[in-house]
């Protein structure tokens, strides 16, 4: 492929946790040869899927703390010109959304940027365990299907037919004919989404009038939304809480607060240099933890461990897994909620440190 021909753009997007880097990675891992460029966006202001995205010779470019649909659309087209300009043998770009960009004004960056890209196809992952009548309520929910070319039902190994189904009516409800494919773990024959060239940019201009977005870059997002988030974090731990704060240390780590909110969703950073005690971040986990957060992700290290560990909280289910590759000892996390007490989280985690002697900074 030569430098003027058009390189196909495949925009993934869906809501919150609801397996996008997965799909992601299944894409890398079984792409063959292709030079498939990736640009993710993340909504907190420290990056944790670039140690979560398979490595390719391409890279992986972030940009953070914002999204690409409203506050950091500007930096969108730049981003992108740089990634054709640092290499030219790209055949192929993936952009990976934030959980709350609505993927209608990235489309329309792509679209209207340079002669070199071709947008193919917006892929709208849908979480089949926590999607519910109220998500659609969600203007930016309803975006991701709408605007969806392809929607990808995922996570079926944790639901019922009649949940599959239920999903299917409410879609259908508000976008016509729709595309729907049925994943575990984004495990779908890329064959049946990527270079589809399934994005009818005349279609998406008259959409767009009908359904009155203003996607002018100032794109309000703060429309009411009403997820449901009585949830019971019930994780099975069977740990003595036993806690003995006698460290009151004063922590040297940085912190930063993402107070950009988007539908009502804020997103709180944490990191630090020492790792965590296990038994203190299950009782965060288990005991602190507010039901209003409804997703984190983190890269984690205890003192108990020598590995660094992958936490992911999607809704109420969460998952600590090892991870082989050999990180700098440090924890990374992020919290996206609703109503978050952001220094009283903050103040929690920072408390999950352990401070036994080994760990003692002089
Ligand atoms: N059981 C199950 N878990 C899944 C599936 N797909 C993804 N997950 C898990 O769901 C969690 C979130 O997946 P991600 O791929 O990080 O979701 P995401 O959409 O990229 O998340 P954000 O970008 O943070 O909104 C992770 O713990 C995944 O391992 C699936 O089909 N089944």
């Amino acid at each position: 492929m030569n430098e003027t021909s058009n390189i196909p753009v495949t925009i993934i997007t869906g809501f919150l946790g609801s397996g996008k880097t997965t799909l992601l990675n299944h894409i890398l891992t079984n792409q063959g040869e292709l030079k498939t460029a990736i640009l993710v966006n993340e909504f907190g202001e420290i990056g944790i899927d670039n140690d979560l995205i398979v490595k390719t010779d391409q890279g992986i470019v972030e940009l953070n703390n914002g999204c690409i649909c409203c506050t950091i659309n500007g930096e969108l087209m730049s981003t992108i010109n740089k990634i054709l300009e640092s290499n030219k043998t790209i055949e192929y770009l993936i952009i990976e959304t934030t959980g709350l960009a609505d993927p209608l004004p990235v489309a329309m960056t792509i679209n209207s940027a340079t002669e070199r890209l071709r947008l193919d196809s917006i892929i709208t992952l849908i979480d089949a365990e926590n999607f519910c009548d109220e998500n659609l309520s969600s203007q930016i929910a309803r975006s991701q299907i709408i605007y969806g070319d392809i929607l990808i039902i995922n996570k079926c190994d944790l639901v019922s037919e009649e949940k599959i189904s239920f999903i299917k009516r409410k879609v259908s409800e508000i976008k016509n004919q729709p595309r729907i494919l049925r994943s575990i773990k984004g495990n779908v024959p890329l064959g049946l989404f990527l270079s589809v060239g399934l994005f009818q940019s005349d279609l998406l201009a008259k959409d767009s009038s009908a359904h009155n977005h203003n996607h002018n870059h100032n794109h309000n997002h703060n429309h009411n939304h009403n997820h449901n988030h009585n949830h019971n974090h019930n994780h099975n731990h069977n740990h003595n809480h036993n806690h003995n704060h006698e460290h009151e240390h004063e922590h040297e780590h940085e912190h930063e607060h993402d107070e950009s909110s988007i539908e009502g969703f804020t997103s709180l950073s944490f990191q630090s240099e020492l790792p965590f005690s296990l038994r203190k971040f299950q009782n965060f986990l288990d005991n602190q933890l507010p039901s209003t957060v409804y997703r984190a992700k983190g890269l984690l290290c205890f003192e108990e461990s020598e590995l660094t560990h992958i936490f992911h909280l999607s809704g109420k289910r969460f998952t600590l897994d090892d991870t082989k590759r050999h990180r700098k000892r440090e924890n990374k996390i992020v919290l996206i909620g609703k109503n978050l007490q952001h220094n009283e989280l903050y103040n929690q985690l920072q408390a999950c440190i352990s401070y036994t002697h080994k760990n003692k900074v002089h």
